[in-house]
This record gives C-alpha cells, sequence and structure tokens, in this order.
C-alpha cells in the first residue's frame, strides 16, 4: 500500500467484474504503453490541439483531443467547432485493430468483435489534480462497445449503475496497460474517475507525469 487507509488496495479484478463490464489488467505490454504515449505526443501537434472541453460552462480539468470525429458535449462533429473550426485528425488504423482484439479478448465474442468498427478515439489527459464526475457515454447512437486503454499513473475508477450517478457503484484502480471494456447491460453505466495517484506510473514510458486515457466508440454517424 502506498499509505495506510488510501485505496491502493482496491480490487485489480481481471475478467468480468458484472454482465458486461471487463476489466483486463496490464492488457498492454510495456513496448505497447510506450508507443502510444510516442502517439499521443504526436496527436498533440495536430490540427486540434489538446483542449479542456467546456461543459455546463465550466472547463473540464482533462485535456483531450480526439481522432475521427470531434467531441463537444452531447454531439460529435466533423470539425472542432467549439474550439479552432479545424478539421479533426482522422481515426488510424492500428487503433481500430486493437479495439477489435480489445473485445474480442475482454468479451470472447468474435462476431462482437469482428463487427466492431471504432471510428472515434477520445484520447483524455489528466494531470495529477484532474478527475471526471460521474457520466454516461451516451452520444453514440448505437450500443457498439467502448474500450478504454489507460497509460501513466493509476487512477481510481468509479463504475456506477445505469440509472443515475448515485449509488450502487463499485471502485477500482485501473492502472498503466489495463484494458476497461463497457459493453451489454454495462454499455451506458455511469462511470467516473475520482483521483490519480501520482508517481505510480511504471518507469520508461515516457510521459513524464499524469494519466493517458484513450476512449475507443463507434458512433453510429454517417461520414459524410
Ligand atoms: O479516464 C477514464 O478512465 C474514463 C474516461 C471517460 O469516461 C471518458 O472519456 O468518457
Ligand atoms: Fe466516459
Amino acid at each position: 500500500m502506498e499509505s495506510l487507509f488510501d485505496d491502493s488496495a482496491l480490487p485489480r479484478t481481471g475478467g468480468a467484474l458484472r454482465p458486461g463490464a471487463w476489466h483486463l489488467p496490464g492488457w498492454l505490454d510495456t513496448a505497447a504503453q510506450q508507443w502510444i504515449v510516442r502517439r499521443f505526443f504526436e496527436w498533440g501537434d495536430g490540427p486540434v490541439p489538446p483542449h479542456r472541453t467546456t461543459v455546463n460552462g465550466h472547463p473540464m480539468s482533462v485535456q483531450s483531443l480526439c481522432l475521427g470525429w470531434h467531441w463537444s458535449p452531447h454531439r460529435y462533429s466533423k470539425t472542432a467547432d467549439d474550439l479552432d473550426g479545424q478539421l479533426v485528425a482522422p481515426m488510424e488504423q492500428w487503433l481500430i485493430r486493437l479495439g477489435k482484439q480489445a473485445v474480442a479478448e475482454a468479451t470472447g465474442d468474435l462476431r462482437r468483435a469482428q463487427d466492431y468498427q471504432p471510428d472515434v478515439a477520445l484520447v483524455n489527459y489528466y494531470d495529477v489534480q484532474a478527475t471526471m464526475g460521474m457520466h454516461q457515454d451516451a452520444e453514440e447512437r448505437i450500443n457498439a462497445p467502448v474500450v478504454s486503454l489507460s497509460i501513466g499513473d493509476s487512477a481510481t475508477f468509479r463504475l456506477g449503475n445505469t440509472e443515475n450517478r448515485n449509488r450502487p457503484w463499485q471502485e477500482l484502480r485501473l492502472a498503466s496497460g489495463d484494458l476497461f471494456v463497457f459493453d451489454g447491460p454495462s454499455r451506458f453505466a455511469y462511470h467516473s474517475v475520482t483521483k490519480i495517484h501520482a508517481g505510480t506510473a511504471p518507469a520508461g514510458l515516457g510521459l513524464g507525469g499524469g494519466r493517458i486515457n484513450i476512449t475507443l466508440r463507434q458512433t453510429g454517424l454517417e461520414e459524410n
């Protein structure tokens, strides 16, 4: 434990937490994590730089960038209309392959993995102060899986119910390399990140501090 009464004893489960919610600790090996950190810095030089999205008049504490579609609260668009108006960078093929592999390995449902065609990557960077409030990922038009990858410092992740922001919820640690998949009856579960644990990233990732989270989603939207 990092210190007495902290939450480092939270479960690092493995497998299904409940129907449709899958946690595979250490799914990405170190080389894959380093690769993603390098891509992350390249994306940062792209057309729409990392930004704090304003939600209900308040800037989020995470910095986000998108590939494929630009996310702003309650909608996806091809241009960053709430920022610089630039065309969003394209989705990358290796992320689509990785997403399919994630769905296959988490759910064991190869048909579901084959059909999965994520067309957006929402990339969030958490500094050690950042958090994300309870929300559903509900801007997508279809209930394809959401694949979540974590890299860097570990986070306390709260997985709630599908009805509202309140209890019941369960908490777990998402550490560097972990895969989390929301699917089936958990696809629209509320969730949040309540804490980033500074200094918990493995050495040599090239990130410095903080945490990257990438969610791959299939919007169900037409390109044009
Ligand atoms: O950082 C995480 O683990 C979750 C991120 C998230 O919920 C989101 O981007 O919608
Ligand atoms: Fe989310």
